[in-house]
């Protein structure tokens, strides 16, 4: 069995296991979040025509060559355009078609002069200097030409990407499906958090943090109801998740405790066991196995270990899942505000909370870093990794943090 094993490997055995998931094609609306699982060309032009970008006159330039200040040259109004209405007139010399911002350039004009640098009444129009032919005219297809790739495989798609696919008119995307991921949380001792609590029992905050992660992963959260330490009802639980979930995560029940039944029950559905016990604090007794195409992930039942281990190892397997390339959290240099005195023989991820002030990174630590210890995670938004031995931190420091929300900053 694979054993305490560096969190590298355990990261790159979890990452190599699994495929993006299969495609699905939704309405535009609903591709908000997903990611694009085909190139996007464009099958039009855009803009579609030649269109003018400001309220004015359209008329030819060559009509213009004698204008001064002193001595404008005067044009006949002949009609008039509005976006969505063109003119069905062709300009001559020395006329004009009163143009609207996003009307169809009419036929015969090669330019448009704002209102502002006219003198006008409802028959004429004057204007007072020369212009280049082509002046203050969008030209069809110099935003998007027909044919033209405009976005790519891999993109999430942001309300940016939206407006880009309404663009050229794609009102179903193929986009990869998003994991459905199942949380099953384990142990006697927990209580739904609107029940009582009796002696010796505890609220069950992880399938809800776990929940929350896994939506702001891009993840589809199904919480199971709790189980108890039973071997039995866990390897069940897990069994029939497995039918329909794409990847399983259960919190407790992972360590050496006599009730702990995790990594057994994950052995007995498995086809192929992965490893358990990674090098590092905290989240130590972190387990995976692997059936058919999902892998089970059984993470600590301490809350905070928990949450870093779900940051640190299912973040990145959900993100591929989804078809990402980037998997791993931006990492940036950072102030840190904070002492940290203990170093410790195995590596760790503390827990830190960084803001970006005059072009700066800062990090302040939290004074507790127990894995037991839920109320310091509280505005945690990125983990400072301490290999193993090295230490103490000082305040003033330069360190390197990873984000845990700055997808969109990815380089
Ligand atoms: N003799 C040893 N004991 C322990 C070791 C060890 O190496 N030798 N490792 C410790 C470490 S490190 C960790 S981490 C924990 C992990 O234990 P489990 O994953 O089996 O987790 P549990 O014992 O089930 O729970 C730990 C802790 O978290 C609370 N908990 C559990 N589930 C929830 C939940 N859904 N919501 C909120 N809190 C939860 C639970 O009540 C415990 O207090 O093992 C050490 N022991
Ligand atoms: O590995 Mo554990 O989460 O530190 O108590």
């Amino acid at each position: 069995m694979n054993k305490d094993i560096e969190i590298k490997s355990a990261l790159e055995m979890l990452i190599t296991e699994v495929e993006p998931l299969s495609p699905v094609s939704l309405n535009l609306m609903d591709t908000l979040g997903y990611v694009l699982a085909e190139d996007i060309f464009s099958p039009l032009n855009i803009p579609p025509f030649d269109r003018s970008p400001l309220d004015g006159f359209a008329i030819r330039a060559c009509d213009t060559v004698k204008a001064t200040k002193d001595e404008p040259v005067t044009f006949k109004i002949i009609d008039f355009a509005a976006a969505g209405k063109p003119s069905k007139m062709v300009l001559g010399p020395y006329q004009a078609i009163r143009i609207m911002t996003g009307a169809k350039i009419p036929n015969g004009a090669d330019l448009v002069v704002p209102f502002e640098e006219t003198e006008f009444t409802e028959e004429w129009v004057k204007v007072f200097k020369t212009y280049n032919s082509n002046s203050n005219i969008s030209f069809m297809g110099e935003d998007i030409k027909e044919g033209q790739k405009v976005l790519t495989k891999g993109e999430v798609i942001n309300p940016p990407e939206i407006g880009i696919l309404a663009s050229v008119g794609k009102n179903k995307v193929l986009v990869y499906d998003r994991p459905k991921i199942a949380i099953l949380t384990t142990g006697d001792e927990l209580v739904d958090i609107d029940k009582p609590l009796e002696e010796g029992k505890i609220l069950n905050s992880n399938s809800y943090t776990i929940a929350a992660l896994v939506k702001r992963s891009g993840g589809v959260p199904y919480i199971l109801p709790h189980c108890p330490d039973n071997l039995e009802k866990i390897t069940n639980e897990i069994t029939s998740a497995l039918q329909w979930a794409d990847i399983l995560i259960t919190t407790g029940g992972v360590s050496v405790g006599d009730k702990d039944y995790v990594m057994e029950s994950f052995k007995k559905v498995c086809d192929k066991f992965l490893f358990w016990k990674v090098k590092m604090k905290p989240g130590t007794p972190l387990t995976a196995a692997k059936y058919r195409n999902k892998l089970m992930i059984g993470l600590s039942g301490n809350p905070a270990a928990a949450f870093i281990t779900f940051e640190i190892f299912v973040k990145p397997v959900i993100k591929k899942l989804r078809g990402l390339e980037k998997v791993y959290p931006l990492q940036v240099e950072s102030t840190l505000l904070s002492n940290f005195t203990k170093v410790r023989k195995q590596n760790r991820y503390v827990r830190a909370i960084t803001y970006y002030d005059g072009g700066k990174f800062y990090t302040k630590l939290p004074d507790s870093h127990s894995s037991g210890v839920i109320s310091s995670l509280a505005k945690v938004n990125s983990l400072l990794f301490i290999p193993a031995g090295m230490g103490p931190f000082t305040k003033g420091q330069k360190i390197t943090v990873e984000l845990l929300e700055s997808e969109d900053l990815l380089p």
